[in-house]
């Protein structure tokens, strides 16, 4: 018989982590729901214990918050049970670069950035210790786009991509699975959060399609997972343009190009 790990889910509420809770509850693992809304959590935890018979525990947290966040942090240091963390909590923006307020900047870059980051940094001692383990990181395809006219956002979402490749590198040779999801739009709260409408869209994507897919690459083993694009080899050609760009970066000296004429 394999005990099966707990996995910790944050920004369970709704959306995407409501889905993933429902789908690890379906494998048969207990879990522990992170948000702000106790009361959100409170009611699916109930139904997930009473539809899949496995324990469910609810911390709430506001992740911007230095002494909530210190507290998920100590949660996933100290419970050896919790062997996945889905770092999934997040907010999108709306309005442009120089239309954003200095509060809003801070909290996104605070929930985006700095809580996944510590979060993950959290775990990872304690699953390099017992050399097994996962942390899926929510991205975005926006961190690719900066075309997208979702600036900040997106830069937040770059980070993620950039964070999971190199805790993919040091942490995959210690037995540890990382694995970063890049959706596109789907239909969620997020839109109406940030004041957009998710109706004005020419395609969205079902949330629970989008946790399945995610779910696929889970199981793989892939350390990136885009279910919305539709050719693969398109995320390895990008990768293959990056690590050929590297291979002509040469330190000791400028370019020919950027050599003074006189
Ligand atoms: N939907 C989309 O189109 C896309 C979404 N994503 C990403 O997916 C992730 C999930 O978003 P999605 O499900 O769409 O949106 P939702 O708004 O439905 O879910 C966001 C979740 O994060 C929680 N949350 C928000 N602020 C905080 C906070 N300060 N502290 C703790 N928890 C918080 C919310 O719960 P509560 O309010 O109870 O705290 C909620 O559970 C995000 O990282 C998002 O960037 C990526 C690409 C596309
Ligand atoms: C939710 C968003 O704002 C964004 N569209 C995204 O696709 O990540």
């Amino acid at each position: 018989m394999t005990t099966l790990s707990t996995v910790l889910i944050t920004g369970a509420s709704s959306g995407i982590g409501a889905v993933y809770a429902e789908r690890f509850a379906q494998r048969g693992h207990d879990l522990v729901l992170v948000a702000r809304d106790k009361s959100r959590l409170d009611a699916l935890a109930a139904r997930l214990r009473d539809t899949h018979k496995v324990a469910v525990d609810v911390q709430q947290a506001d992740l911007t918050q230095q002494a909530d966040l210190a507290a998920v942090e100590a949660r996933l240091r100290e419970d050896a049970r919790i062997g996945t963390l889905i770092n999934n909590a997040g907010m999108a923006q709306s309005g442009g670069f120089a239309q954003q307020a200095p509060q809003d900047i801070e909290r996104l870059i605070a929930l985006n950035t700095t809580a996944l980051t510590r979060l993950a940094a959290a775990i990872a001692p304690r699953l390099v210790q017992a050399g097994a383990g996962a942390i899926v990181n929510i991205g975005s395809v926006v961190g690719l786009a900066p075309e997208f006219g979702m600036t900040i956002y997106g830069a937040t979402k770059a980070f993620v991509l950039f964070l999971s490749q190199g805790m993919h590198l040091e942490l995959s040779p210690k037995g540890i699975y990382v694995q970063a999801v890049l959706p596109a739009a789907t239909r969620t709260e997020i839109w109406e959060r940030a004041g957009m409408d998710v109706n004005s869209l020419p395609e969205v994507m079902d949330v629970d399609e989008l946790v399945d897919a995610a779910l696929v690459g889970f199981d793989r083993r892939e350390l990136v997972t885009i279910p919305p694009l539709q050719v693969a080899e398109r995320w390895d050609a990008l990768n293959g343009a990056r690590q050929g760009l590297l291979s002509d970066v040469r330190q000791a000296h400028a370019a020919e190009r950027y050599r003074s004429q006189a």
